[in-house]
């Protein structure tokens, strides 16, 4: 395995703010992370530290083996921040050509193209004069016109419409499948389920959890199986006094052992169908783990 991104004990103090605080973690390459957390949680510091682009107060911070603002590393990493920027006068094609020709290995025009949306009549556009969704759609392809295998975004469906965030997200899929190594920050817990194979859970700029949606979820200590059942509801009384509860025509058993709960069902034949198991949301995780205080 690679190691594309190693952190090691990083912090950042802004006066008496300390925005993050003695973080490590690494990502290999091919892996697709999601930084989560609250707004004020560190995100963006942790981000613009890796870039190089804010200095840490302390701790080592390498890419590739280097440090983040050689040039050999700058020309692997495409990146996209939260200010939508873009060179004024000049077409958008134009600028695409300018930045493709810096890059020893490109992506060729059709590539950008089919990768962000970009339309015809945007490559003709003089850049300044895009809509603010076109313009991240601009931005998106700068970050890929070099063919980075490093790819670092800042919330970067903010701004965008449902469809340009679904072809965003598709594109970052595919790009993940050629095995391009993938960190992004992002306020929507559902594209973190959907598009990381990795959570960072930022909290007072620490981490709160690291793992899978999966798993972050399965750290839930709530969990409910829940079924459709006809018959009299003193048995449940007896079996699961003050667990469950009756909602949209299911009964909903909260527990911290599911398979118990089966067994039980079965054991006492008791006539349930439409059996589910919920092992909970990453909201809700998301919500229990950011609720109480890091140490
Ligand atoms: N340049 C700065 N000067 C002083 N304080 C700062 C500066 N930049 C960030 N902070 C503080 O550091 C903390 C972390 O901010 P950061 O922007 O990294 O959080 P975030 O997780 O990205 O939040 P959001 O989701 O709102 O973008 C906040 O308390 C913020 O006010």
């Amino acid at each position: 395995m690679t190691e594309v991104v190693k952190v090691d004990g990083i912090s950042k103090r802004f006066g008496e703010k300390e925005a993050v605080s003695d973080v490590s973690f690494s990502i290999q390459r091919g892996e697709v992370v999601a930084l989560l957390g609250p707004n004020g949680a560190g995100k963006t510091t942790m981000i613009s530290m890796i870039l190089g682009l804010m200095k840490p107060t302390g701790g080592n911070l390498h890419l590739f083996n280097q440090q983040p603002m050689n040039k050999s590393v700058r020309e692997q990493v495409g990146t996209m921040l939260q200010e939508v920027s873009v060179p004024l006068g000049l077409k958008v094609k134009e600028i695409l050509e300018m930045v493709r020709h810096y890059y020893k290995n490109p992506l060729s025009m059709n590539e950008l193209i089919a990768y962000t949306g970009l339309s015809d009549k945007d490559l003709k556009t003089r850049a300044e004069k895009l809509s603010g969704g076109q313009k991240r759609r601009l931005n998106f392809a700068l970050a890929l016109a070099g063919n980075p295998s490093l790819l670092i975004f800042d919330e970067p469906t903010v701004g965008m419409d449902i469809e340009s965030r679904k072809r965003f997200w598709d594109t970052i899929k595919l790009l993940a499948h050629q095995g391009k190594t993938i960190l992004f920050t992002t306020h929507y817990l559902q594209e973190a389920d959907d598009v990381a194979e990795r959570i960072l859970l930022f909290h007072n700029g620490r981490i709160a959890a690291d793992g899978t949606p999966s798993s972050i979820k399965a750290r839930l200590t709530k969990q409910f199986v829940s079924f459709c059942y006809e018959g009299p509801t003193d048995v449940l009384d007896r079996l699961y006094p003050n667990q469950w509860t009756f909602r949209n025509g299911r009964i909903f058993v909260e527990t911290l052992d599911t398979d118990e709960v089966l067994f039980t069902l079965f054991q006492k034949n008791l006539h349930v169908n439409q059996i589910e198991i919920e092992r909970g949301k990453l909201e809700d995780a998301f919500r229990e783990l950011t609720a109480k205080e890091v140490g």
